[in-house]
């Protein structure tokens, strides 16, 4: 028998853990550890594939089936279609290779091995239609949501700029311009690096030595516009895994470094010390806490939908739905309760979500505004935003269908406000 393709059997497995169980690829990256560096990059990017195109791949097997497949055989046949029409691998490559996986999966798959060969020879011979299929729609709830704020129009772009996927980002530590021509990569407006081709990240030079770090465009563009003085003593609160603390320390500011969870605040440890930067950190929820001393500025990066970052994490439709929204829309404004405070008179305050949904974003600040007259908002300015890119009060809103000949950017709002003196 031929041998298991290591990095195609952990591609199924993940799939079936977000499809059949609900699980996020980040919950299931423990499964991808046992396997060598090449065929992990490789399983995630089939399984990353898969999700991206899952209901183009279903729309080219419906004629070659004549009822539901079951799920395990699903996933099979959903990969390697996607890998054949996607992803360009060769088919009899694809097809043997699943076929062997199929007769190793037990009574799940492996008296389907001969259906696996037929249909993807089908599919094989069919890979123009593939090319006519629209970019698969966001789920109902979503879908629904965004229409209403943003029209159908601006969601059809996201959901192609979902297909699309991300471009790999940096924040550099200083010297832009030098690190962008040693890499290779365009130097973004707004100071970000975009790589043409991502590749072993840790290879890179300058990944070793600590002098950038992968951060989506957008994702830079809170710690940006709070535009951090040397000196100023910056609360990073819902700091972890820590993009935006490396990035407040590189322009010179004291960071104490928040976070309720301790496991992804070791993780922001690693990251400082990596980059050779020091911040104070506190495990801490920060509806209980209370800082000793005033800050100039905050950074809240709240905890989120992040149906902005669906390009990145395709996963998210799959297995989240309306149903947390609620709950995290009440901890943002919790948040946005409490943060003020710390503040010294005339200090500042960055509220920044990765989502796209305007109760946590525009609606968030507007209902903040109202419950707190001592509050400010700021029109935001720094150098290279679109001006499409701010609301009519001066917020940012970004889409991931924004720069799309750049390759597009993280979903995003971001809103300044200031503290009366
Ligand atoms: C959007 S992520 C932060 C990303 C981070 N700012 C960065 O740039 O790397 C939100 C964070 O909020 C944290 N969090 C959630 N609830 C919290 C709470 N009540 N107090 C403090 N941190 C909280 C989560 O653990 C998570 O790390």
């Amino acid at each position: 028998m031929a041998s298991i393709d290591p990095a195609r059997r952990a591609a199924a497995a993940l799939l079936s853990g977000v499809l059949q169980e609900r699980l996020t690829l980040a919950e299931q990256a423990g499964e991808l550890a046992a396997l060598a560096p090449p065929d992990r990059a490789r399983a995630q990017r089939i399984a990353l594939a898969t999700l991206r195109n899952l209901t183009r791949a279903d729309a080219m097997l419906k004629p070659h089936l004549r009822k539901a497949p079951p799920p395990d055989l699903h996933v099979l046949l959903r990969l390697g279609t996607v890998e054949i029409c996607a992803l360009g691998e060769a088919p009899h490559g694809v097809t043997d290779a699943l076929v062997t996986l199929a007769r190793s999966g037990g009574q799940k798959t492996e008296g389907f091995a001969g259906l696996i060969n037929a249909v993807l020879r089908k599919i094989a011979s069919d890979t123009d239609r593939w090319a006519r299929l629209d970019p698969p729609a966001l789920p109902g709830w979503l879908r629904g949501r965004l229409m209403s704020a943003y029209g159908k129009v601006a969601v059809m772009r996201m959901e192609a700029a979902h297909l699309a996927g991300a471009p790999t980002d940096l924040s550099v530590k200083a010297e832009a311009e030098t690190w962008a021509a040693k890499l290779g990569a365009e130097l973004l407006p707004t100071g970000s690096l975009r790589l043409a081709q991502a590749g072993q990240i840790t290879e890179l030079p300058g990944y070793a030595t600590g002098d950038w770090w992968v951060q989506d465009a957008a994702a830079a563009l809170p710690a940006r516009v709070l535009n951090a003085q040397p000196g100023e003593h910056v609360l990073d609160l819902c700091a972890a895994p820590g993009g935006k603390t490396l990035q407040l320390l590189a322009a010179g500011a004291r960071v104490t470094a928040l976070d309720v969870s301790a496991p992804r605040l070791d993780r922001l440890e690693e990251n400082l010390a990596r980059c050779g930067m020091r911040a104070e950190t506190v495990v801490a929820d920060a509806l209980d806490w209370t800082p000793a001393a005033p800050f100039d500025a905050i950074l809240l990066d709240a905890p989120c939908s992040a149906t902005g970052t669906i390009r990145r994490h395709p996963d998210l439709p799959f297995v989240k739905d309306a149903s947390g929204i609620k709950e995290l829309a009440a901890l943002q404004a919790a948040l946005l309760d409490r943060a003020p405070g710390w503040l010294k008179p005339g200090g500042r305050l960055v509220y920044a979500t990765c989502s796209l949904l305007p109760e946590e974003g525009e609606a968030q600040i507007a209902a903040a505004l109202s419950r707190h007259p001592g509050l400010r908002l700021v029109p935001i300015t720094a150098p290279g935003l679109d001006p499409d890119w701010l609301t009519e009060t001066g917020c940012l809103r970004l889409r991931p269908d924004f720069w799309p000949d750049r390759g597009g950017l993280d979903g995003f709002f971001i809103a300044v406000l200031r503290r009366d003196g």
